[in-house]
């Protein structure tokens, strides 16, 4: 299963979470976030990472032209769509980026959603669920109804992301089994500041070893 710690900001909390095990590192790239990571810190990170991480950005309404170049100055491997960006937008990115995942993030309010996020799924590589909050549009710390995903089953992989915890992880894993799961603020100890005791903790429960 893949593992994706969102929100990287530190080059050295980057290098320990992949050392910890997990198999992808994300980068907000929304200036209102106060996650917020420029270029040069995202490259900061990556120059410290095994060429087997996965590094993702996360934009939320950038333009394509953007995205690509953002994208391809920070040597992010994936893009991760977090706001209202429509399946046309998806492929028009596809061709300027044809090597570079492309995981759309859709927020999920109830099950009806699942047709919108469905229809994704033919022009990106990877979905990811995240929870609906009226003012934010994610890091928000809220969970997803886990129960009603029982009913989701795309065509392509999908990240389950939404409030996870080390807490709450195996809970979650008990109702849904997703390709891979998303974590933010629910290993932080404030927005951009990982807590690695959490992260370790995670891995822990996962039953995921460390890597040498
Ligand atoms: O983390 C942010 O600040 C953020 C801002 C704008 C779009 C997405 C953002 N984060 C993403 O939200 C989900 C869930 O986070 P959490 O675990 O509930 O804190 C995750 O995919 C982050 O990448």
């Amino acid at each position: 299963m893949r593992v994706k710690i969102c929100g990287i900001t530190k080059p050295e909390q980057g290098k320990a979470i992949a050392s910890f095990g997990a198999t992808a590192l994300g980068f907000i790239c929304v200036s209102t976030s106060p996650r917020y990571v420029y270029v040069e810190q995202i490259r900061a990170v990556v120059a410290l990472l095994p060429n087997n991480i996965d590094t993702i950005g996360v934009f939320a309404n950038t333009s394509v032209e953007e995205i690509t170049q953002i994208a391809t100055d920070s040597g992010l491997t994936g893009v991760q769509l977090h706001a209202d960006e429509s399946p046309e937008f998806c492929q028009k990115l596809r061709v300027n980026l044809p090597d570079v995942e492309i995981i759309k993030a859709l927020r999920i309010r109830n099950a009806a959603d699942f047709d919108k996020a469905i229809a994704y799924s033919t022009c990106v590589d990877t979905l990811l669920l995240d929870a609906y909050h009226p003012q934010q549009l994610g890091g928000t710390g809220k969970t997803l109804d886990w129960q009603i995903l029982q009913q989701f089953n795309p065509s392509c992989p999908w990240f389950l992301a939404g409030g996870l915890t080390p807490d709450n992880i195996l809970e979650a894993l008990n109702q849904v089994q997703p390709s891979g799961i998303d974590l933010s603020s629910g290993v932080e100890r404030a927005p951009g500041d990982k807590d690695l005791d959490k992260v370790a903790r995670l891995f822990e429960r996962l039953g995921l070893g460390a890597r040498g």
